[in-house]
């Protein structure tokens, strides 16, 4: 019989020799490889079709509760990529944390009246303002661009100088002893307002240049200050100054100046852990959507609204709240108040709760040094002064408000701060289930 001619695809030829035949083999082999990645990829977006498209979970708690740091967490962990896209536009914030550390230093040091700092009172002040030493003298001399690194990163990630602080002209008022690196930024803007930061806030060409010689400008004169940084850091007369007026940097939110070398390399790219510690104060409410990026990830996307609590009851279309109780410091009491607003409030009757006490490093250093929780918690008497107790005995005590206050029997989910991933799994799985039973999925 003739070869059929004109058939597509034409028959392979015959292997003419051993290693063609190898090679047309391995061809093959790959092309199925490749077909059943395209089947598996139908298949998994086929099944996320299925899945309920989206949760809402409200993040409350007050000021500094952790909302802000949760949320990035939540992103860490379930949108790795889209977070790590964000990393270039966290280096001026980063950088700002530090600088305004460092220039609140050398306020401090030029203060001749220290009193005019709300509530900085120095006990006795063991540096006369006016003695400064050559070193430190030398130091406030060649660390002074750095006032001007920080006009031009804050201008650059609050579109202009940050907010409250800076509406008091006294250079003193410029810094709140109690959160010397902090930057405040209106939510709305949210992540996005730094994110003009990138994109150079304009579609301007010429703005986009400017923003980025700028950039570059202040990092050459961070990375040329790094040296002075660290010998200011480290200069006794200035740790001295600090325990003097009971200021301790190192507890406050975005503290960086134990990584000078590294934050003020020039080509300093933020690390995740750099992000999680890196402080916004957020003012208002703020909103992120988390598309999940995993195919094996049951819902496909998280939307998180993070609130301080007195507008919670707007929110009642949310599937979960996480409430945040940072168990740390004074604002115990506050926290409990808010908690019980929450499980009272006859709007939220159908919403889960999952209660999440934060901030338990801390807790336990402050124990370890010898803090007595009964000190400041009168009711916990004389039970024993561990973190384990005070952590069981204040998630009881949140566990009780919410059976005495809720309207109706309600579940209520606690956790304490273990590893991340641990909280999150678990967090995720109320969170689905409630969104499930939402869908009437379940
Ligand atoms: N040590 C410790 N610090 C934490 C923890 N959670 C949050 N922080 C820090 O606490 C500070 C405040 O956290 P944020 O997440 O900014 O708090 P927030 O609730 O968003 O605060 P606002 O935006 O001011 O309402 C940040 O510097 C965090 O790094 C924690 O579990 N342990
Ligand atoms: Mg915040």
């Amino acid at each position: 019989m003739l070869p059929r001619r004109n058939v597509w695809p034409p028959p392979p030829t015959p292997p003419t020799s051993e290693s063609e035949k190898l090679a047309r083999l391995e061809a093959e082999r790959e092309a199925k490889r490749v077909s059943n990645a395209i089947d598996d990829a139908l298949a998994a977006e086929r099944e996320q079709r299925k899945r309920p498209s989206n949760a809402k979970i409200l993040l409350l708690g007050q000021a500094e509760s952790g909302k802000s740091t949760i949320l990035k967490n939540f992103q860490l962990y379930f949108a790795p990529k889209a977070f790590h896209t964000e990393t270039e536009a966290w280096r001026p914030v980063i950088h700002l944390n530090l600088v305004r550390s460092v220039n609140f230093i050398l306020g401090l040091l030029e203060i001749r009246h220290p009193s005019t700092y709300s509530g900085a009172r120095p006990r006795k002040p063991s540096t006369p303002d006016n003695a400064l030493s050559g070193q430190l003298r030398r130091l406030s001399i060649s660390l002074a661009p750095l006032r001007q690194v920080e006009e031009s990163l804050s201008n650059r990630i609050a579109g202009s100088r940050p907010i409250e602080e800076y509406t008091d002209s006294s250079e003193a008022d410029r810094y709140h002893p109690a959160k010397a690196s902090e930057i405040s930024l209106r939510s709305g803007a949210g992540w996005t307002a730094f994110l003009r930061f990138r994109h150079g806030g304009s579609t301007s060409f010429d703005r986009t240049e400017k923003a980025d010689s700028e950039d570059l400008q202040n990092r050459r004169i961070l990375s040329a200050c790094a040296g002075d940084i660290m010998t200011l850091w480290a200069a006794p007369e200035v740790q001295r100054g600090l325990k003097d007026r009971e200021i301790t940097l190192e507890e406050q939110s975005g503290f960086f100046l134990d990584e000078v070398q590294r934050i003020c390399k020039e080509d300093y790219v933020p690390t995740s852990d750099d992000i999680l510690r890196a402080r916004v104060h957020t003012i208002g409410p703020e909103e992120h959507v988390i598309y999940m990026e995993s195919a094996h990830e049951t819902m496909r996307s998280w939307t998180v609204t993070s609130q301080r609590v007195a507008w919670a009851q707007f929110f009642d279309d949310v599937h979960v709240i996480i409430f945040l109780a940072p168990i740390s410091g004074m604002c115990l009491a506050d926290s409990l108040k808010l908690w019980r607003t929450i499980c009272c409030n006859k709007l939220l009757i159908s919403v889960q709760f999952i209660l999440f006490l934060n901030k338990v490093d801390i807790l336990t250093r402050k124990i370890k040094a010898g803090i007595r929780f009964a000190d400041h918690v009168t009711s916990f008497r004389n039970k024993p002064n561990e973190p384990k107790e005070v952590i069981k005995y204040l998630s009881d005590a949140f566990a009780t408000i919410n059976q005495t206050y809720s309207p109706r029997k309600r579940k209520m989910h606690r956790h304490d701060t273990k590893a991340t991933a641990v909280v999150i799994d678990d967090i995720r799985e109320v969170i689905l289930l409630n969104a499930l039973s939402a869908t009437n999925m379940l």
